[in-house]
């Protein structure tokens, strides 16, 4: 199934626009775990299992993993997302962007290697750098565009012809890179305004919209200025604030997790027209 057929049914079987990001930090994970040896394997696998029924998408941020050498895990716990829910897309955040013969490896290490459903990757470049990763036909690119980081607008907000440059991002690929109907764009929950004029652009193509929970994007501004035409269109992701949930009384880190995912389920639901 493509990428984006995966998405769909997912914003439908789930009931959720949560996409639940995999960031982990060796240094805030729970003390019982962090002297084992897979300790960042054990505390995404847990975090997955307490989140995958309110989760449409996960997103494994390939940085925590390679700074911790983890990519080995990292593999691991992509097989066991694929395995264990086929149905939540697996997005790999890893923002490449080279020249299209070293594009080709990120791309084999993307979908051959993870196993990912689709990839970010930086517009920097242009054309010839995206080419090979079109090359896999059913896989998403999700492309940088208004990212969520206040310096983003050092070159975003550049204006071209009158016109931001994020805007420009946004039309090229739309007309001219989403040759298999399978490209995405990341659009931060921080500038609903500009997530609102990247819709108008887009039409009903899939967005990545980091930036609530711990970068503190309003809910309600996000799902009313990103949503589709039939009230999805975007997965909504939020990494730390559910990864390092404050336990309650009786909970243990998963239990907080899944608290936080449930309540930001719900709160992006209620806010979603029909
Ligand atoms: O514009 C962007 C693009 C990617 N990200 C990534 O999303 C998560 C956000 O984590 P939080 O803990 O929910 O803030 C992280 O992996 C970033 O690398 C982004 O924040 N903004």
């Amino acid at each position: 199934m493509s990428f984006t057929d995966k998405l769909s049914a997912a914003w439908q079987s789930q009931t959720s626009l949560l996409c639940v990001g995999l960031d982990p930090d060796l240094s805030r994970l729970p003390a019982e775990l962090q002297s084992q040896p897979d300790a960042i394997l054990a505390f995404c696998r847990a975090i997955v299992d307490a989140t995958a029924d309110l989760a449409c998408a996960f997103k494994p941020q390939i940085a925590y993993f390679a700074a911790l050498r983890a990519e080995d895990q990292l593999e691991e716990l992509c097989k066991y997302i694929r395995s264990r829910y086929p149905q939540v897309p697996l997005v790999l955040d890893a923002k490449r962007g080279d020249i299209g013969a070293t594009a080709e490896q990120y791309a084999r290490e993307a979908f051959e290697r993870y196993g990912a459903d689709a990839v970010t990757v930086n517009p920097y470049m242009g054309s010839d750098s995206i080419a090979p990763y079109l090359e896999w036909k059913d896989r998403g690119a999700i492309v940088l565009c208004r990212t969520s980081n206040p310096g983003g607008s050092d070159l975003q907000f550049l204006k071209v012809d009158g016109v931001p440059l994020y805007q420009h991002v946004a039309r090229l690929v739309a007309e001219k890179w989403n040759t298999n109907g399978q490209c995405g764009l990341v659009v931060g929950a921080t500038f609903p305004e500009e997530l609102a004029q990247v819709r108008a652009i887009v039409a009903d193509m899939p967005l990545l919209v980091p930036g609530i929970g711990a970068q503190g994007g309003d809910i309600a501004a996000t799902v009313a200025a990103g949503s589709d035409s039939v009230g999805a269109g975007m997965m909504i992701n939020s990494s730390r604030a559910i990864l390092y949930a404050q336990a309650q009384a009786g909970e243990d880190f998963a239990a907080a997790a899944r608290r936080v995912a449930l309540e930001t389920r719900d709160a992006i639901n209620t806010h979603r027209k029909p």
